[in-house]
């Protein structure tokens, strides 16, 4: 493709914002809740997800060792990251699914409250990991996997999510440098 017609940053979030569909009332009246998926049925528009989200990472200048995905929508997100990345994906899932030494946090969401859990030995001291999701509401889940990465001695060098819900002011739970595509 000729350099004049690649799609600007904005005309590329634009179009995922576009594809992005809002359900009222799920899975709990007054919850607008955010549906992604759509993102996944169109190879292009996934494809400028996981590129902007490489872009913003690499103009950084950090390099990355690991790229954690938060179960269950930062598992889409994260590997394809990884992978452009060319570093580690390590999951962080709710409690019970993961065999071996485990390290756990209870977090509360807009909707709810949960345990996640990371593998002790998947994350080594000193190592810079990203924290991946597809979403941050009242950060409150994202905040929960910094303390894991913490709890590793490792560093978190950003926490990014293709969805932020402004209006939840999630990322003043944040200590670390957060990065959102799209902001509601
Ligand atoms: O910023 P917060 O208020 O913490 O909310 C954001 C989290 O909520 C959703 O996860 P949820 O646990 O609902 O997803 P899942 O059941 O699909 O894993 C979303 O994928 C984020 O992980
Ligand atoms: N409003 C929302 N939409 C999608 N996922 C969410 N996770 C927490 N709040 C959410």
């Amino acid at each position: 493709m000729a350099a004049e017609n690649v799609p600007s940053k904005q005309a590329r979030i634009d179009r995922i914002k576009a594809t992005i569909r809002t359900c009222p009332d799920f899975p709990k009246p007054g919850i607008p809740f955010k549906d992604l998926m759509p993102i996944l049925h169109n190879p292009d528009v996934f494809s400028d997800t996981i590129a902007l989200l490489e872009e913003h990472v690499r103009e950084t200048g950090t390099k990355v060792d690991v790229v954690a995905g938060l179960e269950a929508r930062g598992f889409l997100f994260g590997p394809p990251l990884a992978l452009r990345l060319n570093c580690a994906f390590v999951p962080i899932r709710k409690a019970g699914k993961l065999p071996g030494e485990t390290v756990k946090c209870s977090y509360v969401l807009e909707y709810g409250q949960d345990t996640m859990e990371i593998q002790q030995s998947s994350v080594k001291p000193n190592q810079n990991v990203v924290i991946v999701d597809d979403l941050i509401a009242t950060g409150g889940t994202m905040a929960g996997a910094c303390r894991l990465v913490e709890t590793m001695q490792a560093n978190v060098v950003g926490c990014l999510a293709v969805v932020e819900l402004d209006y939840l002011k999630g990322r003043d739970n944040l200590k670390y440098a957060v990065h959102s595509l799209i902001h509601y």
